[in-house]
């Protein structure tokens, strides 16, 4: 698939002829220096951006070519996002936060509460669902985030540089989320600079200019990325 942005002399090939097939429970790390398009391709992954050219295909379905409210509605029930920013409501406490999101995927407001104080609890928070993000340091406001992005029991969990904002002691916490996701299967692609993170992936695709440079991993058979063609 592509993604480009602008044209004629000014085109940018941000994503340039990319197949990636990711089969269910793989953890994929993406790096490569800025600007090289691993952000693009992510928002391409998420259904937050659609390509160019070519097809994206998610646990068997093309999403590509969904309308706007299917592609909303997929983002919301079956990917979970996390940001380098966490992207937190303000004004909600840690476990409202979480409860929205599972809310919004349809789920009642009792199950959602309870889902959202069991993630919680995953995430080693606990006993601070009742704080606004305000009163949490760094590390518990990506943690609150990647609880709500594991609230609709997404097929997948998107992350774009979530460590980026952290100190060294915090990015360990988060560091130990991921690989907890990991071994419980969960499939997952995180945009990272932190080799830590790499280190915990079991593939790792590099890329330059919109394109793999490398990739740890040989393509089998894709069951959550890919398999369409
Ligand atoms: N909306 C846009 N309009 C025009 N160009 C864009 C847009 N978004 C990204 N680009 C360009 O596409 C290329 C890839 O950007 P992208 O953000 O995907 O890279 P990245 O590897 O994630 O970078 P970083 O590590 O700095 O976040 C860059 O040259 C960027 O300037």
């Amino acid at each position: 698939m592509n993604k480009w942005y602008g044209r004629d002399s000014g085109l940018v090939r941000a994503v340039d002829e990319v197949d990636l097939d990711v089969p269910a429970g793989q953890a994929v790390a993406i790096m490569g220096p800025s600007g090289c398009g691993k952000s693009s391709l992510l928002h391409l992954l998420g259904g937050l951006q659609r390509p160019s050219d070519g097809e994206v295909w998610l646990a068997g379905r093309r999403i590509d070519t969904l309308s706007e409210g299917a592609l909303a509605r997929l983002r919301r029930d079956s990917v979970g996002f996390v940001f380098q920013s966490f992207h937190l409501m303000d004004e909600l406490t840690a476990v409202e936060n979480v409860e929205l999101a599972a809310l919004l995927a349809g789920q009642s407001p009792r199950r959602a509460r309870r889902r959202a104080l069991e993630l919680l609890d995953r995430v080693g928070l606990a006993d601070r669902a009742t704080h606004l993000p305000s009163a949490l340091s760094g590390g518990q406001r990506q943690r609150v985030a990647i609880a709500r992005a594991l609230s609709n029991e997404p097929l997948v969990v998107l992350a774009d540089e979530p460590t980026g904002n952290l100190d060294s002691a915090a990015t360990v916490e988060v560091l130990r989320l991921f690989e907890e996701l990991r071994v419980a299967g969960q499939t997952l692609v995180v945009v990272t600079h932190d080799a830590r993170i790499a280190a915990v992936a079991d593939r790792v695709i590099s890329m330059r200019d919109g394109s793999f440079a490398d990739d740890s991993w040989l393509a089998g058979t894709g069951t959550i990325y890919g398999g369409g063609r």
